[in-house]
């Protein structure tokens, strides 16, 4: 039905709009949650407490500003060519203006430094504050936090397939003095805006086949990030992101899993687990509770990998539901910083990140609204019965009617409402561009 219908339909059976049942429907799903001894407006608190770092590359396929049509490599693939793409600062701000205006909650933005703002050319090694003020200004009028990374690709210097870990020296100078430009910056940020900036190292470096050394590339990456990592940043949080094997480095990825723990632990700084990093059936949400008795805090990638590190639009999976709760049941949302990977040029962008940071969302509010206690204090009494039996209940319970008077109170469209606001939005401005 489109929406002319749906109101016909509504007129004709007499129906008042979707937004004037949500406090009803809401008091009905607060009893009945009640009766496990779960109070919503606890969730509902938390639940607005929990920022998600929203990331830019989704609204222009990962282009950024200093070569927009230039290749990306590094094994990053964005298929999909829906009309509309941010093509200036300008453009991605407004973009994420309107999907900002659709999300319940005050967020951040996660930044690349390919998203540079400058009118002459500047290098990866030479970037400095002043580029991103445009940034920071934004963010800071938007009630925005800001992360950042550096872009250790879609540039000349990565086409070998090695940054960091390169055996030329000029190669590993330069993306070291890219990173570390990246952290001066991000200090920066997070000085300007309080609290700080979160800082995520990811390099594509790796083999297509089988390397005959696989010991000298990861000692010369060990070497680079503690010379990328020596200044103190009081303002930022440094984190290095994992990852199984990439387009062209399906043999061997320098930075593997065993690399970057080993290394997050020895530094005590945050480790990313992407979710579209590891085996597919492998799931972060099963090492967040073990990396954090080691760690003192983590960054996730949520992504949603299908049969491989496709980079897919976050859906309301069972892992994301198993992800969120691990955080939200451990009490632990203030060492896990949540940050979005996914970039699906097939589907409007406004929509991807909506889509994306409503369900993270969703799945948090599950975990929110659920009988930890119970649960816990079966599983330690044996009775693996009851704990099956109210997991499952759990299921049926009224989590939407909850979620739809989270958006009600922050004032952003309840249910599938922001859908024609996307559209509108694409009639007006996107369809010009
Ligand atoms: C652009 C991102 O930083 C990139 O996706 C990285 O985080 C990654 O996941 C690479 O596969
Ligand atoms: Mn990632």
């Amino acid at each position: 039905m489109n929406s002319s219908a749906i109101e016909l339909h509504r007129f004709r059976h007499r129906l008042p709009p979707i937004t004037s049942l949500t406090p009803l429907m809401y008091s009905s799903a607060r009893e009945q949650y009640a009766t496990l001894g779960i109070d919503t407006e606890t969730a509902l608190q938390r639940l607005s407490n929990i920022p998600i770092s929203i990331h830019c590359w989704q609204g222009d396929d990962v282009g950024g500003f200093e070569n927009p049509d230039g290749p990306l490599g590094s094994g990053l693939a964005v298929t999909g060519n829906y009309p509309g793409k941010a093509r200036t600062p300008e453009e991605l701000r407004s973009d994420l203006e309107k999907a900002l205006s659709l999300i319940p909650g005050n967020h951040r933005l996660n930044l690349h430094a390919i998203y540079l703002e400058s009118p002459t050319r500047v290098e990866r090694d030479a970037i400095e504050t002043r580029h991103f003020q445009g940034w920071i200004d934004w963010c800071k009028a938007q009630g925005l936090g800001l992360d950042f990374n550096p872009s250790c690709f879609a540039h000349p210097m990565a086409d070998s397939g090695l940054t960091l870990s390169s055996p030329d020296a000029g190669i590993r100078q330069f993306w070291i003095d890219h990173c570390k430009a990246c952290r001066v910056i991000a200090n920066d940020m997070g000085a300007q805006l309080g609290g700080a900036t979160v800082t995520n190292i990811w390099v594509p470096d790796g083999y297509k086949d089988t390397p005959a050394d696989r010991m000298a590339p990861r000692q010369r990456l060990k070497d680079a990030l503690d010379e990328i990592l020596a200044v103190p940043t009081p303002h930022n949080l440094d984190a290095v992101e994992s990852k199984l094997f990439g387009i062209g480095s399906e043999a061997y990825v320098t930075g593997s899993h065993e690399f970057y723990m080993g290394y997050a632990m020895q530094k005590q700084i945050l480790l990313c687990l992407d979710a579209g990093h590891f085996h597919p059936t492998e799931m972060i949400s099963e090492k967040i509770s073990s990396c954090l008795l080691f760690l003192p805090q983590l960054l996730l990638h949520v992504s949603r990998g299908v049969r491989w590190d496709s980079d897919h639009v976050v859906t309301l999976s069972d892992e994301l539901y198993a992800i969120a709760r691990e955080i939200v049941s451990h009490q632990v949302e203030d060492r896990v910083h949540i940050g979005l990977d996914f970039f699906d040029a097939s589907i409007n962008r406004v929509a991807a990140w909506t889509i994306g940071v409503r369900n993270t969302q969703r799945a948090l509010l599950a975990g929110l609204l659920e009988p930890t206690a119970q649960l816990r204090q079966a599983e330690m009494e044996g009775d693996f019965t009851t704990r099956l039996a109210l997991q499952e209940e759990m299921k049926t319970f009224p989590l939407g009617a909850v979620w739809d008077e989270f958006c009600r109170r922050n004032d952003v469209p309840v249910g599938p409402q922001w859908i024609s606001e996307v559209r509108q939005y694409e009639n007006d401005v996107l369809s010009q561009r």
